[in-house]
């Protein structure tokens, strides 16, 4: 069983949802997330992985279930209130505005901020801690490679300095290298209070960057564990890392 014994800041309970008329595609799934904890959802494609996360920020539409941040219900607040509330969300492939500098897509991500003094030092701090975007911040941001782009994307999302980021495979499209350098951002980010929730195809890296995980298989939760103990799993490294069965 999973190890995770402080209150959730994220809270998922029975959560069930689909596409217009069609069948449920996640089909009851509780997951909790503490802070300064990073917990990935892997599963086959088709899982519902993805749906899951639209489900949670309310990109689609919930048929049962329920979503607390930090003790709150905030089920059915539309994705906007929801980052307001400090939950924030990066969709899988490119999100950035490609005409845009570096600078201002990272002002973007602020764009709910009203005071312009917290706006200033929050593009500050994100320059901080992405000295590479610093170095670029006058470049239009699709002339970024791959792997600064994605640091854009996290740079711009930490704009509202969200106590949850949920993030659907970051590390897609990226070498291998820069995959390291985003898992290093987010465990980065944990160390900092963070409660990070991302589904990922990458098992192995994820799973080595994560505290635990939950495997999803055809909308539920097939397993739930701590990441080391479903990286040591036969089961899982069978199905997900493409690994054959020991001889027996
Ligand atoms: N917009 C949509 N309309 C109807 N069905 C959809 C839509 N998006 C996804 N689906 C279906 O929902 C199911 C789950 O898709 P989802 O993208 O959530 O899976 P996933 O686990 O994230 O897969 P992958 O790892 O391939 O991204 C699939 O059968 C898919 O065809």
């Amino acid at each position: 069983m999973s190890e995770q014994t402080s209150k959730p800041i994220l809270a998922i309970r029975d959560l069930k949802a689909g596409y217009g008329g069609g069948r449920m595609i996640v089909n009851g799934v509780d997951i909790n997330v503490g802070a300064g904890e990073i917990v990935c959802v892997i599963g086959q494609n088709g899982a519902g992985k993805s749906t899951l996360l639209k489900g949670i920020v309310n990109l689609i539409q919930l048929r049962q279930g329920t979503v607390q941040l930090d003790g709150k219900d905030v089920t059915d607040l539309p994705a906007q209130k929801l980052l307001l509330e400090g939950l924030a969300y990066i969709p899988q492939g490119r999100s950035i505005f490609p005409r845009l500098t570096v600078a201002e897509n990272i002002r973007m991500g602020g764009y709910l901020i009203k005071d312009r003094a917290v706006l200033k030092r929050r593009h500050e701090e994100m320059e901080a801690m992405f000295p590479a975007l610093a170095e670029l911040r006058g470049l239009q941001a699709s002339s970024l490679s791959g792997g600064q782009q994605r640091q854009l994307e996290l740079a711009r999302t930490l704009m509202m300095d969200p106590k949850v980021l949920m993030l659907d495979e970051p590390s897609i499209g990226l070498a291998p290298r820069i995959v390291d350098q985003v898992f290093t951002v987010l465990r980065d980010l944990a160390k900092l209070g963070k409660a990070v929730l991302m589904v990922e195809q990458n098992v192995r890296k994820a799973l080595a960057a994560a505290d635990r995980g939950y495997v999803l298989e055809l909308g539920k939760v097939r397993l739930e564990d701590r990441a080391q103990a479903l990286l040591d799993d036969e089961r899982v490294a069978q199905l997900y890392m493409g690994m054959r069965p020991t001889a027996a």
